[in-house]
């Protein structure tokens, strides 16, 4: 009875998929099960804490939307405003996973904690490693060192912050890392333990505020390669981004005929901001010609948490200075 109380929001994902072997890893239907069948498949939660189950959509992540973002955002809030709620457990699939945990450690309006968990075997699979997950998430959530930590991921005994963790490994269930910053802590035998955590601004001391929001502005990803030209800015630009979020080469390096398309989008209000195709590593000023375009930089968020980013903060402000010092301090 004294034990916190968690509450399990699912969204579908690997870790409510089923296939129709024991055997079969891939190929098979994300997001079939629902969070009663989860709960049930691990009565051990019980003696961690007092759980209960919602299922808000049953979806495999990769179509991820901005609506399903702001409706999970917007019940998160609305859970964690209740005294009653200690801690919620987000089940999602693994494909945008760091997107949602980054958004939420953006968007969340309370200190208590936010677990996302996923899988990478579906739940028939011999060696599914979901009910492990499932868990060592709510062994997390029920920890008090879990408060105020901001947004984080718990899967295969690592515990990993929103911003820093990405998926690194298409099939291989230990793929949540934070390569280049390390993960927060771990799950290990009795104990969860905790060893670091982010610096930058998150939840109760973030400015982003979605309750009054119903959408987003468009912001779109474009990826560098050899022979790139200006043909995906114009698209861009055309589709009506607000802003573009560039995945250059190397330090967030654009080519010349890109660069001619990136910058006549900001001639049109669109902001531009460097990011990398490199995992690793800030995207910081590299060519003066790029900071006198009035491109901005990243940091080390990838393209597709950076586009989160600015689609947040282009619902509070265009001033591109303003924008930069929400990608210095997120
Ligand atoms: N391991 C997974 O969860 C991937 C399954 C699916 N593509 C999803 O993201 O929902």
């Amino acid at each position: 009875a004294d034990l916190p109380s968690v509450k399990i929001l699912a969204t579908g994902g690997t870790i409510a998929g089923t296939a129709a072997s024991s055997t079969q890893t891939t190929g098979y239907k994300a997001g079939d099960l629902g969070i009663q069948t989860l709960i049930e498949a691990v009565p051990a939660m019980k003696d961690y804490a007092n759980v209960s189950g919602e299922q808000v959509v049953k979806i495999s992540s990769n179509n991820m939307d901005t609506k399903t973002l702001l409706k999970l955002a917007k019940r998160v809030n609305e859970l964690l405003a209740d005294p009653k709620v200690d801690a919620v457990v987000i089940t999602h699939g693994t494909d945008t996973l760091e997107e949602t945990a980054y958004f939420l450690n953006l968007v969340t309006k309370s200190d208590k904690p936010v677990i996302l968990v996923g899988a990478m075997r579906p739940a028939t699979a011999i060696s599914a490693d979901g009910p492990m997950n499932l868990l060592e998430a709510v062994r997390v959530a029920s920890t008090p060192e879990a408060k105020g930590k901001g947004v984080m991921i718990v899967m295969n005994d690592e515990i990993n912050g929103a911003r820093d963790v990405t998926k690194t490994n298409t099939t291989n269930p230990a793929t949540f890392k934070s390569p280049e910053l390390g993960a927060m802590g771990y799950v290990s035998g009795n104990k969860v333990r905790f060893y670091k955590q982010s610096t930058k601004r998150h939840t109760t001391n973030s400015e982003f505020d979605v309750s009054k929001l119903e959408t987003l502005p468009r912001v779109d990803i474009i990826y560098s390669h050899v022979d790139d030209d200006r043909i995906m800015a114009d698209a861009a630009v055309a589709a009506g981004a607000k802003g573009i979020i560039h995945a250059g080469t190397g330090n967030g390096s654009i080519a010349n005929p890109t660069m001619e398309g990136l910058k006549d989008a900001v001639a049109k209000g669109v902001v531009v901001v460097r990011s990398a195709r490199v995992p690793n590593g800030a995207t910081t000023v590299s060519l003066p010609m790029w900071t006198k375009a009035g491109f901005l930089e990243s940091d080390t968020l990838n393209p597709q948490k950076a586009r989160l980013l600015l689609q947040l903060a282009l619902t509070k402000t265009q001033d591109p200075k303003e924008i930069q010092r929400m990608f210095d301090q997120y």
